[in-house]
């Protein structure tokens, strides 16, 4: 359309609206806004306890009162949602994963903690059995098969425990056929029909996610790959029809995971479907931008915002990012 409609040089020359900030951003298509940022958290136990993570500089693993302080800084710093993810004790992770519904887990007090003192901000948490399984994986394991149904009861039981908890956004990344569907009706027939769903709808087998599992305690347990449920990162069709699936089975948003090596598919989802999009900047993304900036070979905000309007221009509603509190301040300072 554009290039159809142009006219040849000189009558075009496109960097007459390139020559000033003023004509610049008088033309400039999209805008990253605080409101697009979504504020991943990780949650240990403890009291005014902090811990380092040592493969994500910077993000620290914080215990429920400190999430607390640094839900409200979060909130008067503008972000809107926060996301939770807890770091689960070895001695609580089993076969079974029943901690992972158990109402006074971490991720469920932390929950209430922040609903009570900092109600305003949205509160997501993360529906998938990897931090409470003795295995690793995000569903349950038997005889070496991740068995989907089983899996999904389970996920059920623990998207009701959050919701009940308070959650306002529920994010299924465990990527096992059926939950959204088996969540939204367990939802309806317990009467929290505002309870919506971020589907992790085309999330795919990456090694992006590697500092992550460190951040949750999860790398040490997790025996194998995670090929039989998350995506062929070279299938995007699939990733398109698994999108689809979530959407009819009560989705209200969907996300694509990892974010900047598949913005294609942010892109297609966003144009074929649209609903609210949203991309997860994972933690590996987050480290190489956070190590090329330590050694000094990039300049770590101007790649950091970069990748964020990325996401804004591919067509994504949000993002989900550990430099939401870095990057909102740049942008409430009128970063251009
Ligand atoms: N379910 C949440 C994740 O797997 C996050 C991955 C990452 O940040 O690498």
């Amino acid at each position: 359309m554009t290039a159809k409609s142009a006219p040849g040089f000189p009558a075009s020359r496109p960097r007459r609206l390139r020559r000033t900030p003023a004509l610049r951003a008088l033309v400039r298509e999209d805008r990253l806004s605080v409101d697009d940022l979504i504020w991943p958290v990780f949650v240990c136990d403890g009291d005014n306890a902090t811990q380092e993570i040592a493969s994500m500089p910077g993000v620290i693993r914080r215990s429920v009162d400190l999430t607390v302080e640094a839900a409200a800084e979060a909130q008067a710093a503008g972000i809107r949602a926060i996301c939770l993810f807890p770091y689960t004790d070895g001695t609580l992770k089993t076969d079974d994963c029943a901690e992972a519904w158990n109402p006074e887990n971490l991720s469920n007090r932390a929950t209430r903690a922040i609903k009570a003192a900092v109600p305003d901000i949205a509160i997501m948490t993360d529906v998938a059995l990897d931090p409470y399984n003795a295995q690793g994986h995000d569903g349950i394991l038997r005889d070496g098969v991740i068995v989907n149904d089983d899996s999904v009861a389970a996920l059920v039981k623990m998207a009701m425990a959050q919701a009940e908890a308070g959650a306002d956004i529920l994010g299924p990344s465990d990527m096992m056929d059926g939950r959204i569907g088996a969540i939204r009706s367990a939802l309806e027939d317990a009467g929290l029909c505002d309870v919506t769903i971020m589907s992790y709808a085309a999330k795919y087998a990456s090694a992006f996610y590697g500092p992550f599992r460190d951040a949750v305690g999860a790398s040490g347990a997790l025996k194998g790959d995670k090929k039989t449920y998350q995506l062929d990162p070279l299938n995007a069709d699939e990733g398109l029809r698994c999108v689809a699936r979530d959407i009819a089975e009560g989705a209200d948003m969907v996300m694509v995971k990892p974010g900047m090596p598949y913005l294609d598919l942010c892109a297609k989802v966003k144009d074929r479907f649209g609903v609210p999009t949203f991309a997860y900047q994972v933690s590996g993304e987050y480290a190489m931008i956070r190590a090329a900036a330590g050694n000094g070979w990039i300049d770590g905000e101007k790649a950091m915002m970069e990748s964020l309007m990325a996401f804004r221009r591919a067509g994504c509603d949000g993002v989900l990012t550990y430099f939401a509190p870095e990057a909102a301040r740049l942008i409430r300072a009128g970063w251009e």
